[in-house]
C-alpha cells in the first residue's frame, strides 16, 4: 500500500481510481464493509483503490478546541485499512483553506483533477465540501457532469453486545458511538462495534515509583498521544503488546490488569493509564506499548489503607486471568 500526504505525492503518469472517502476513525464494521466494496470496485474495474481521510480531524479546523477522542492513530488507521485491501492510504492535511473549499470544487479539483476518479464508494450519510453543504444528492450530479460513478451506501447497523449484558440492541455503526461507549468504560460495547478490541497506544514513563516496591505491582505507565480515546476511570483486563526500540515486529500479547484514574488511594491528581502485566519481570521504559481492552472489572476506588488496595488488586489479577482465560 501506498502512503502520501497531500496530493503532491501522485505519481505522474497516474490513471483512473476508485476513491472512498472519510475520517475513518474507527474503521468500524460499517467501514469495513464500505472499504470492501470500493476494493471490490476498484479490482473489477482493474484500477487502485484510494482511500481518501483528513488529518487533523475536521472538527477541530471547523470548530478549535472540538477535537473528537481518537479511536485510531493514523498509522493504525493505514495498518487497518491496508488488511482490507486498500492500495492507496492519501492523508489530506486539512486547513481552514481546505474546510472553504465549496462542495463542487472540491469534487472537481480533488476528485476529478488530480485523482482521476471513475468511481467515488461512500455511506449514504457522506457529505463534503463547505458547511458540509455536499451530500450523495449533489455528489451523484457531479459525477454525472465530471465522468465519474457514484455508489452510496447503506449504513451498517447490528446487535451490539453490551457488557450490562441487556444485548440485543441494534445501533448504526459510527465512530461517535463506539466513542461514548469508551468514555462510559463499555470497552464491550465498542469491541462489537469495532469488530476488535478497543486498542490504545503510548511510550512507557516513569510513574511514582511506589507500584513494584511499596504494592508488590510494577505497573507500566503510558504516555498516550493527544485525543487517544482512554476508557473511563476503573480496573481493565486487558492485552499487553510491547515493541522493542527499532524493532518492526511487536512481541506476543501478554495479560494485563489495568487501571485508569488519579490513583485516589495516594491522592493522586493527573489521570494516568497503568498496566500490571502478568507472569512478567521485565523493563519495558522507552517501550512502545498496545493495550486492547477487553473488560471492564470495576471502578476506580480510594482504599482507606494500602492493604485493601493491594487485597483488592490481588483479586483483580485473578479476575484478569478469568476474563482472558490465562492460568498461573
Ligand atoms: C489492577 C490495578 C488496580 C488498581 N486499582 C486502584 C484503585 O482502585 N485505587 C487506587 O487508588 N489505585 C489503584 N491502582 C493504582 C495504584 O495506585 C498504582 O498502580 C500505584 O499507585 C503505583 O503507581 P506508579 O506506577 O505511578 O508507581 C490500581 C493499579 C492496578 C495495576
Ligand atoms: N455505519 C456505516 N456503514 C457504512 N458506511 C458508513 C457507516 N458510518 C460511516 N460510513 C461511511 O464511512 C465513511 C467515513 O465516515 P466517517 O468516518 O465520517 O464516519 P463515522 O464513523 O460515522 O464518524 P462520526 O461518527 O465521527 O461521524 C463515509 O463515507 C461514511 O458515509
Amino acid at each position: 500500500m501506498q502512503r502520501w500526504r497531500g496530493l503532491d505525492q501522485l505519481p505522474g503518469g497516474w490513471g483512473r481510481c476508485v476513491v472512498t472517502i472519510g475520517v475513518f476513525d474507527g474503521v468500524h464494521r460499517g467501514h469495513q464493509k464500505l472499504i470492501a466494496h470500493a476494493v471490490q470496485q476498484a479490482r473489477k474495474r482493474g484500477v487502485p483503490c484510494v482511500l481518501m481521510t483528513f488529518d487533523p480531524h475536521p472538527a477541530e479546523v471547523v470548530r478549535p478546541g472540538s477535537h473528537p477522542a481518537q479511536l485510531t492513530t493514523l498509522q493504525r488507521r493505514a495498518e487497518l485499512v491496508e488488511q482490507l485491501g486498500v492500495d492507496v492510504f492519501c492523508v489530506l492535511p486539512f486547513t481552514r483553506e481546505l474546510s472553504r473549499v465549496p462542495a463542487e470544487g472540491f469534487a472537481h479539483e480533488i476528485l476529478v483533477e488530480k485523482l482521476h476518479a471513475a468511481e467515488v464508494v461512500v455511506g449514504e450519510n457522506f457529505t463534503f465540501g463547505h458547511k458540509a453543504a455536499g451530500n450523495i444528492e449533489l455528489l451523484t450530479k457531479l459525477g454525472e457532469r465530471f465522468g465519474f460513478e457514484v455508489a452510496s451506501d447503506a449504513l451498517v447497523s447490528g446487535p451490539v453486545e453490551r457488557s450490562d449484558e441487556t444485548d440485543g440492541t441494534s445501533v448504526t455503526f459510527s465512530s461517535t458511538y463506539i466513542r461514548a461507549c469508551i468514555d462510559a468504560g463499555d470497552v464491550v460495547a465498542a469491541a462489537s462495534a469495532l469488530g476488535r478490541h478497543h486498542r490504545i497506544e503510548g511510550i512507557v514513563v516513569r510513574g511514582a515509583g511506589r507500584g513494584g516496591k511499596e504494592l508488590g505491582f510494577p505497573t507500566a505507565n503510558l504516555s498516550t498521544p493527544d485525543y487517544t480515546a482512554i476508557p473511563a476511570d476503573g480496573v481493565y483486563a486487558a492485552w499487553f503488546t510491547h515493541r522493542r526500540r527499532g524493532a518492526d515486529q511487536p512481541g506476543p500479547a501478554m495479560p494485563a490488569a489495568v487501571s485508569v484514574g488519579s490513583n485516589p488511594t495516594f491522592s493522586g491528581t493527573e489521570r494516568t493509564v497503568e498496566a500490571f502485566v502478568l507472569d512478567v519481570d521485565a523493563d519495558f521504559y522507552g517501550e512502545h506499548v498496545d493495550l486492547d481492552f477487553v473488560q471492564r472489572l470495576r471502578a476506580m476506588e480510594r482504599y482507606e489503607s494500602v492493604e485493601a488496595l493491594v487485597e483488592q488488586m490481588n483479586a483483580d489479577v485473578a479476575e484478569t486471568r478469568r476474563v482472558l482465560g490465562v492460568h498461573e
